[in-house]
């Protein structure tokens, strides 16, 4: 390697032709994806329910069998080997502590499986409890924690066995709403401050947006498309990834259908006799709702149903103020507009 050649972060985890059926002859729930994730990333695998996420979590997990193809960690191909012995943590939904033990059993629990002596054992619980600071409330059983401290007890619990790679299925899935995003933060900060592979499975967009350096969006057990959550919010490739990503049009034009960000249309005055073209359609809006900084106005083409069509339905951002000089009345016919740079070509 000579000084200018660029260091590439090394791949924590590699997925090749990953597979997994479940049942003969039917469609595989994971169908031969191919996926790097660098080490010390936090990597988002996100989809509806059903798109086969949790099972390729579980398979990396080692909790899974492996139809077809390789599971690698930093190049050491694991695909046959028990859990215990890969390298990678699992954090589960609520992070599923033990309740009648206190934080540092808690913790120390997976060394004790392992025939750890007890003056180890609690000392390592005891230093990790530290590092995520929560050493003052190592006597604790869970009920006697809040969310956030029962986060950290389960991150130290995880963190025990020492893992190249932590593993989290839907760890926030089941809290309320306002935990949740303290919760967020919390983990994004401390994959930070570990400097650990994190791969997290979400149903949710928005937390995937707001956690991860990559994300993966599943489909059919297929890979629609993987990026930066600002390079897949900017730059939807599919029909699927825009509407599962939400805050996108989709619409039919001459040359294939398009996305544009809700917030990137405008509206304006119809113009009677005005033909569609490749930035501006007719639209008659259907519905106007408050939000605060902006008006959302829902639209639908003339003579198309909303329910009938999923292209027809279509949303716009219009900010408060430029609500207030322009006021639409619901039943108005306008023109959508959009510059060219806002749209973006749809491969299906
Ligand atoms: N143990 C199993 N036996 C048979 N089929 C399964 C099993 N686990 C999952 N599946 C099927 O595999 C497909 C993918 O499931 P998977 O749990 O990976 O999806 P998911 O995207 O994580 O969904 P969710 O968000 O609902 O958990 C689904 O069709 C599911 O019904």
């Amino acid at each position: 390697m000579n000084a200018k050649t660029p260091v590439t972060p090394r791949d924590a985890v590699e997925l090749v032709a990953l597979t997994k059926s479940y049942a003969a002859g039917a469609k595989p729930a994971v169908d031969g994806i191919n996926l790097r994730i660098a080490s010390g990333s936090y990597c988002c695998l996100l989809g509806p329910s059903g798109c086969g996420k949790s099972t390729t979590l579980r398979m990396i997990a080692g909790h899974e069998s492996v139809t077809a193809g390789d599971i690698l960690l930093e190049n050491r191909n694991i695909t046959d080997l028990p859990a215990a012995a890969r390298g990678t943590a699992m954090m589960f939904q609520s992070f599923a502590l033990f309740p009648h033990l206190s934080a540092l059993d808690n913790v120390a629990f997976s060394l004790k499986m392992k025939g750890v002596d007890k003056a180890t054992r609690h000392k390592q619980a005891a230093d990790l409890l530290e590092r995520v600071a929560m050493g003052h409330l190592s006597a604790r059983k869970p009920g006697e924690l809040s969310g956030g401290q029962q986060q950290r007890v389960a991150l130290a619990r995880a963190l025990i066995t020492q893992p190249r790679v932590l593993l989290l299925d839907e760890p926030l899935s089941a809290l309320d709403p306002f935990l949740r995003i303290q919760m967020r933060a919390e983990l994004r900060r401390w994959q930070k401050e570990l400097g650990l592979t994190f791969i997290h499975v979400t149903h949710s967009q928005e937390e995937a947006m707001a956690l991860a350096d990559t994300m993966v969006v599943m489909n059919h057990g297929v890979i629609e498309q993987m990026g930066s959550p600002h390079e897949i919010y900017n730059r939807p490739v599919s029909e699927f990834v825009a509407r599962f990503m939400g805050g996108h049009n989709v619409l039919a034009t001459p040359t294939g259908k398009i996305s544009v960000r809700t917030d990137h249309m405008q509206l304006a005055p119809d113009v009677p006799g005005l033909a569609d073209g490749a930035g501006n359609q007719r639209a008659v809006i259907t519905d106007i709702e408050y939000q605060g900084t902006y008006v959302l106005v829902g639209l639908q083409h003339p003579g198309e149903d909303r329910s009938a069509s999923a292209t027809a339905e279509i949303s716009v951002m219009v900010p408060e103020a430029a609500f207030a000089a322009r006021p639409f009345q619901l039943g108005e016919s306008v023109q959508l507009h959009w510059s060219p740079e806002a749209a973006h070509v749809l491969a299906h």
